[in-house]
């Protein structure tokens, strides 16, 4: 166990200001973001659009998603590795997740509420989509800053254009006596960028670049959220981007809830030539996101850095 997140992580507002590009304000917040996610991997970010009220009705409705019988929630399928629903797994038996690929999109919010709820849902599909649709504006507002402060912003509009998400939905039920308190093994997101919210229960542990392990404690305001780099984001960045190792360890009594929206990209990753100098050779070749998530099938996802078998240099 190691220190907690909210003496160690940068936390950065963001707000209507700060999020219209080009002004001082999102110059200023476009430089801690880029540091934050050289040096830590991931922030705090203080978010107000979604509101306390929003955050709790999309928990409660969460739950209630848990609860659903298994003979539906096994309907919940994808064929990218990880995307739909899963349980029961041998290694970690603690965690069950639902997953909404095209999250963000109403389309697929409904499909997926209509998958779930034959009878219909509506407080679901809106809910749902409201919250996710909130964050993929701070996730775009994120990459647009981390691209700006590189020089590199004229990659970012082809990209965000390509992108699209999963919306995950995850419970850890409380470990039984004899039983492994490992939610989640320790891991590197497949994703580009993630912002995960959380209930109040503690469990998410995260890995500083010196090797010290940081415990998460999710913020009493339900309006903060943890932003956190994929490897792809890594090597987009030719390795200044950290991506961090981390893990979900259950060692109270109380059920942890999860909600995370996960970008990832159809068009090319492809260094900017504005990251690669002398000094700092190329590291990555381009890749295609989705042909990286195949790569992981068969077991490498279990790799620690797949993404550098995979595209390094
Ligand atoms: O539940 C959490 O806090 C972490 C979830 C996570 O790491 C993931 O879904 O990749
Ligand atoms: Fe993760």
């Amino acid at each position: 166990m190691g220190s907690d997140s909210q003496s160690k992580l940068p936390i950065i507002e963001f707000n209507e200001e700060n999020m219209t590009p080009g002004t001082t304000s999102w110059l200023l917040t476009s430089d801690l973001v880029r540091q934050a996610l050289e040096s830590y991997g991931c922030f705090l970010a203080k978010y107000q659009k979604i509101s306390p009220e929003l955050h709790d009705k999309m928990f409660k409705l969460s739950k209630e998603l848990f609860h659903l019988p298994t003979e539906i929630k096994v309907q919940n399928t994808s064929d990218i590795l990880g995307f739909g629903y899963g349980t029961n797994f041998s290694i970690m038996p603690l965690v069950e997740y639902f997953g909404i690929e095209n999250g963000a999109t109403l389309e697929a919010t409904k499909e997926f509420t209509n998958l779930m709820w034959p009878a219909g849902n509506q407080s679901f599909c809106e809910t749902a989509f409201s919250y996710s649709k909130f964050l993929s504006e701070l996730d775009h507002g994120v990459m647009r800053m981390v691209f700006g402060s590189y020089g590199a912003e004229k990659y970012c509009d082809l990209l965000i254009k390509s992108s699209f998400y999963l919306m995950r939905f995850l419970k850890y039920r409380t470990p039984e006596v004899d039983e492994i308190d490992i939610g989640l093994h320790p891991h590197v997101d497949k994703d580009f960028l993630g912002i995960l919210d959380t209930n109040q229960v503690t469990g998410l542990e995260i890995q500083m670049k010196d090797g010290e392990w940081i415990i998460y404690e999710p913020s009493p305001s339900t309006s903060t959220f943890l932003v956190i780099a994929g490897e792809p984001f890594q090597a987009w960045s030719n390795g200044r981007v950290y991506a961090p190792l981390h893990k979900v360890v259950i060692r109270g009594t109380e059920e942890k809830y999860t909600i995370g929206l996960f970008s990832f990209m159809r068009e090319k990753v492809k260094v900017p030539e504005e990251l690669v100098d002398d000094e700092n050779p190329l590291q990555f070749k381009d890749f295609n996101h989705l042909d990286f998530l195949e790569f992981l099938r068969g077991g490498r996802y279990k790799m620690e850095r797949p993404i550098v078998a995979f595209c390094g240099i």
